[in-house]
């Protein structure tokens, strides 16, 4: 049986199209430093105030006051826990920084050659990542080399499951509407190339010096978009 060609790319963000430390050295300092201001400028934005109820109920602190809950959501970020309403709270928060200027996304340049290349192909593009659905627009509406995000079919967060987990990947094929084995998941984490595996998709993982990569995974391995034959779903010239 000849196996079936790739039709919708879904990739990872940090690690995978933007480096680790942009995200982790700007993106989430920027959010870090101005949650407080943030939270008390818009306490009465009901979007606002579920994401603080959200992070006292994942807590298992419904004790907790304004400050201790930005406290608490300080020291995810720390952790870099991927909770749902901390994510909420740093798209918000990132959106005035991307709207005034003062952040701009930072996309590898072969993340961007490549996605461009595989959409003129005629492949659907799709993002899958921890960030909210609002933050992956902003990455990628407000970056360097403009707005990339007509280049998207369609974004998803953990809204839909954990990254870790296979359903989650089946979801994101039903809602695409391609069956599993015609999509090529890429990303930096091994646990989330497994569970997409699980689900029946292709992947490739994306070593690009800064993630730690078990040396016992099982994936084929590449450090630049430019090195992916996206319709086989396969690394160029892997033999
Ligand atoms: C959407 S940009 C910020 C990404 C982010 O907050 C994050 O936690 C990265 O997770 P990913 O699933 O893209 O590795
Ligand atoms: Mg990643």
């Amino acid at each position: 049986m000849s196996t079936p060609q790739i039709r919708a790319i879904l990739t990872d963000i940090e690690g995978t199209t933007s480096s680790i430390s942009f995200v982790k050295d700007v993106l989430f300092p920027f959010a870090r430093s101005r949650l407080a201001g943030f939270v008390a400028e818009h306490a009465a934005d009901p979007e606002v105030a579920d994401a603080l109820a959200e992070a006292r109920t994942l807590a298992e602190r419904p004790d907790l006051d304004t400050e201790a809950t930005i406290a608490l959501l300080q020291g995810w970020i720390d952790e870099d826990r991927k909770a749902k309403p901390l994510k909420a709270l740093q798209g918000m928060i990132w959106e005035d920084g991307y709207r005034s200027g003062v952040l701009k996304g930072d996309i590898y340049p072969d993340a961007i050659a490549g996605l461009e290349a595989w959409k003129a192909e005629g492949l659907a593009l799709y993002v899958y990542s921890s960030g909210s659905v609002l933050a992956q627009k902003l990455i990628f509406g407000f970056t360097h080399a403009g707005d990339l995000t007509p280049l998207f079919s369609g974004y998803f967060d953990t809204a839909i499951g954990s990254k870790l987990e296979a359903a989650s990947y089946t979801a994101i094929a039903g809602e695409i509407g391609i069956a599993p084995a015609e999509i090529l998941f890429l990303s930096d984490n091994t646990k989330e190339l497994d569970a997409a595996r699980a689900a029946g998709m292709k992947t490739i993982g994306l070593d690009r010096g800064e993630a730690v990569i078990p040396p016992d995974q099982t994936h084929p391995l590449v450090t630049e978009f430019g090195a992916i034959d996206a319709k086989a779903g396969t690394v160029r010239n892997a033999g």
